[in-house]
């Protein structure tokens, strides 16, 4: 299948970003950028780290990443699950690309996550029911594309492959 757009995945924390975004860009032969990922490298920091600053200034890091990853296309895009609280993230992101909610149960992410290694997260799982709230109508306006992330992570990204086969919609 030939894309000449990026494939942006948003979703919370613990969703399943960065295993779906890896074995999709495999899948495609895309290359792969983890929006995290390329913050540490840039910086020599963790987002635990930058966050301890503030999280103001760890998001505008983070835009700053986001316009310099989004300029080189086509690619499969894992962001970090709090992209969608400024609006200029998910304008710099919605350019030529498919904009994909990873939708997984939040019973399933609260099994799975390490709490402690999450800034927001730290000493306060209960937390992520929060952000569930404040965040699920955000995933949704943004995306293209939502996909329920709730048997195997083979089918959901068959579902996605699908899903853009046919246009998604
Ligand atoms: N459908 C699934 N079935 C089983 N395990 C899953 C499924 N989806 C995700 N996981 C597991 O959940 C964990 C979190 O996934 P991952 O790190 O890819 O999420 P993320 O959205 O990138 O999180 P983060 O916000 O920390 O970057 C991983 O251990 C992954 O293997
Ligand atoms: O949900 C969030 O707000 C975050 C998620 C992580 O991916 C990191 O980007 C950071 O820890 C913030
Ligand atoms: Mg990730």
């Amino acid at each position: 299948m030939f894309l000449n757009k990026n494939i942006v995945l948003i979703g919370m924390p613990g969703c399943g970003k960065t295993t779906i975004g890896r074995l999709l860009a495999d899948n495609l032969s895309l290359p792969f950028v983890d929006v995290d990922e390329y913050i540490e490298k840039k910086t020599g920091k963790s987002v635990r780290q930058l966050f301890s600053r503030g999280e103001e200034f760890f998001r505008e890091i983070e835009t700053t990443a986001i316009k310099e990853i989004s300029s080189l296309s086509p690619r499969v895009i894992a962001t970090g699950g709090g992209v969608v609280k400024k609006e200029v993230n998910m304008d710099i992101l919605s350019k030529n690309s498919i904009i994909i909610f990873i939708n997984r149960p939040i019973e399933d992410i609260v099994k799975d996550i390490d709490a402690d290694s999450r800034p927001l997260l730290k000493d306060n799982l209960d937390r992520i029911y929060s952000l569930f709230y404040e965040r699920y109508p955000l995933y949704l306006k943004y995306c293209d594309l939502e996909i329920k992330n709730d048997i195997g992570i083979d089918e959901t990204i068959n579902e996605i492959l699908d899903a853009i086969k046919k246009g998604y919609d």
